[in-house]
């Protein structure tokens, strides 16, 4: 008895769990009229669980751009962005917002903390506004205060801290919902070598333990070695 051939089986690298982040053709277009300026051209991007990309680039060749679309922040002109299986140009805004509070953790600059609360407030405000402020909240905040070495300072606000322990606590912050998806936007710009280093290896170790897909903007070249994958924007474009 003839049998159909089995369907091909996607290999793993194109099976659509395996990519937590995607961006297919997305532009984006900022400005009016004559001061129009393409930010993203075409942008094709897949991140796996786990992985850990680091993209760089000049000045205005859309690295803000490019966080701000996967983050939902900003819709592309063109193209479309999924976020752990969703597509975030088909939702609302308000859909959007949950979806990003759900499924996306964000590590800022400058760690962006509110001075008046102390570094578990920091986290366990992040679980109250997403309504999620219960027991396994406070008990994944301790262990991710753990995890980034900052048990001990725990109780104290941002100015009883150092930069590094900020972006410390920035990245714990971050990932205290268990988001799939981390972006990441200058975290060493404030910091020292020593604590730039220090800070982009708990990167990567947290990108591995919480098998996020991250996305890292950065302009020091001295860290991306820490990353899976390094790509560069240029223009807008990303190669
Ligand atoms: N609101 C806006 N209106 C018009 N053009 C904009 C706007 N915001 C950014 N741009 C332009 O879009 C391009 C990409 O900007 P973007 O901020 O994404 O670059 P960047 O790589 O993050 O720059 P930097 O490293 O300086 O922060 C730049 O040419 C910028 O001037």
């Amino acid at each position: 008895m003839n049998r159909p051939a089995p369907a091909p089986v996607p290999s793993a690298s194109t099976q659509p769990q395996n990519t937590v982040l995607r961006l297919t053709g997305v532009t984006l277009h900022l400005g009016h009229h004559q001061q129009q300026v393409t930010a993203l051209d075409q942008v094709d991007l897949a991140v796996g669980p786990g992985e850990l990309v680091a993209v760089t680039g000049p000045s205005g060749s859309g690295k803000s751009s490019l966080l701000a679309v996967s983050g939902g922040l900003q819709s592309p002109t063109q193209g479309t962005v999924h976020v752990a299986g969703t597509d975030l140009t088909t939702l609302n805004e308000r859909q959007r917002t949950t979806h990003r509070r759900r499924h996306i953790g964000y590590v800022f600059q400058h760690a962006n903390l509110f001075t008046s609360l102390t570094a578990r407030e920091q986290l366990l405000l992040t679980a109250h506004v997403a309504g999620r402020l219960d027991t396994t909240a406070r008990h994944r905040a301790d262990e991710l205060l753990d995890a980034v070495g900052m048990t001990a300072r725990a109780d104290h606000r941002p100015d009883q801290l150092s930069g590094g322990e900020r972006q410390r606590i920035g990245i714990a912050r971050a990932l205290v919902l268990a988001p799939e998806v981390l972006l990441v936007d200058e975290p060493t710009s404030a910091l020292d070598r020593a604590r730039a280093r220090d800070i982009v290896e708990l990167l990567a170790e947290r990108t591995r333990v919480h098998h996020t897909a991250t996305v890292m903007v950065t302009h020091d070249h001295e860290i991306l070695d820490a990353a899976d994958r390094v790509l560069t924007l240029r223009d807008g474009r990303l190669s």
